[in-house]
């Protein structure tokens, strides 16, 4: 590739000097982020989010965001009198929902988070986990009382293909990837986006993973008591994993699989906090779960 295909390195004017020095261990390494839907919700957090991305990337970090958007795709099937449904924190997708999936996530949530990563330089690429095979998906069931249940257009990941992500990580930009797999057989698939975010972490060989969500952590007891589980191995998640409801269980599984495959680290992190992810990545504020290998 020539150097024209590169983006100049930008001059770090932010994060400020002492950020930069504790994100020193972190230049020259990627780090997967997963920006979840709810903590997408609001303006102000979206744009600190997205200064956070960029001030990682000028202090020669490399992101990747994959994004959610539970919430904006509720909204939408909403507006279009369309009903939905969870299952084990999963939605249930026939076709008519997938195409809207797609929409909200690729044509919407996508583009604007593009949009506003972009406010300050040509940084953020957006695509698809179809676009390049980057996500490969084969359908999954739900376990209901032991039972698979059918929930239709839901995939999980079987194969990444890093190679897209990789070019755009090489020529200086942040890959904004949205949770829609490709089946072999050519269907579209709804990957949520936790299980997309870690699939790609373990994929990319990533030492850090970074999940951004709307409660503080990973609550011990949930919903009797809100005390945040701070550290985690792997075995003792797995004792956990039957036990936790909603959009928990698959995220605890993603992060479970990433750990498992490689990732040294995953940090479960309260994104309804301005600039959770730069205060998590430096230690200004030490929140959240870790969850490591055993
Ligand atoms: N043990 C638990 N600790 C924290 N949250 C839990 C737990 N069990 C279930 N939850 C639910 O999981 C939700 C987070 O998952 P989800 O809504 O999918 O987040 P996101 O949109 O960030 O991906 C929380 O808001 C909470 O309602
Ligand atoms: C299969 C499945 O449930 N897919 C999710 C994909 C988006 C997602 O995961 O968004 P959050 O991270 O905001 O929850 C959905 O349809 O809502």
């Amino acid at each position: 590739m020539s150097d024209a295909a590169v983006i100049e390195p930008v001059a770090p004017a932010a994060p400020a000097d002492d950020r930069l020095a504790a994100l020193e261990p972190l230049r020259g390494t990627t780090v997967v982020v997963k920006y979840g839907g709810h903590a997408m919700t609001d303006d102000g957090l979206r744009r600190a989010f997205a200064q956070d991305v960029v001030a990682l990337r000028r202090a020669g970090v490399r992101p990747v965001v994959v994004h959610g958007g539970g919430p904006q795709i509720g909204a939408h099937l909403d507006r279009l009198g369309l009903k939905s449904r969870f299952l084990q924190g999963l939605r249930v997708t026939t076709e008519e929902t997938m195409e809207v999936v797609r929409m909200v996530l690729s044509g919407k949530v996508q583009k604007e988070l593009v949009g506003l990563l972009n406010e300050d330089g040509p940084y953020a690429v957006g695509l698809s986990g179809e676009d390049g095979h980057t996500l490969t998906a084969v359908k999954r069931y739900a376990e209901v009382g032991g039972e698979c249940v059918d929930i239709g257009l839901v995939g999980d990941v079987t194969r990444v293909n890093t190679a897209v992500v990789r070019i755009l990580l090489d020529s200086g930009h942040i890959p904004v990837v949205s949770s829609v797999g490709r089946g072999e057989d050519g269907q579209v698939y709804n990957v949520n986006a936790d299980t997309a975010a870690g699939a790609l972490a373990a994929a990319l060989g990533t030492r850090a993973l970074v999940v951004l969500t709307d409660v503080a952590g990973l609550y011990a007891d949930w919903p009797r008591s809100d005390r945040v589980v701070a550290r985690i191995g792997a075995r003792e998640l797995e004792r956990l994993l039957p036990g936790l409801d909603g959009g928990m269980g698959p995220k605890m599984e993603a992060c479970l699989r990433a750990v498992r495959s490689g990732v040294a680290a995953v940090r479960v992190l309260d994104g309804r906090a301005p600039h959770a992810l730069l205060d998590g990545l430096t230690g200004a504020v030490g929140t959240g779960t870790t969850i490591v290998p055993d």
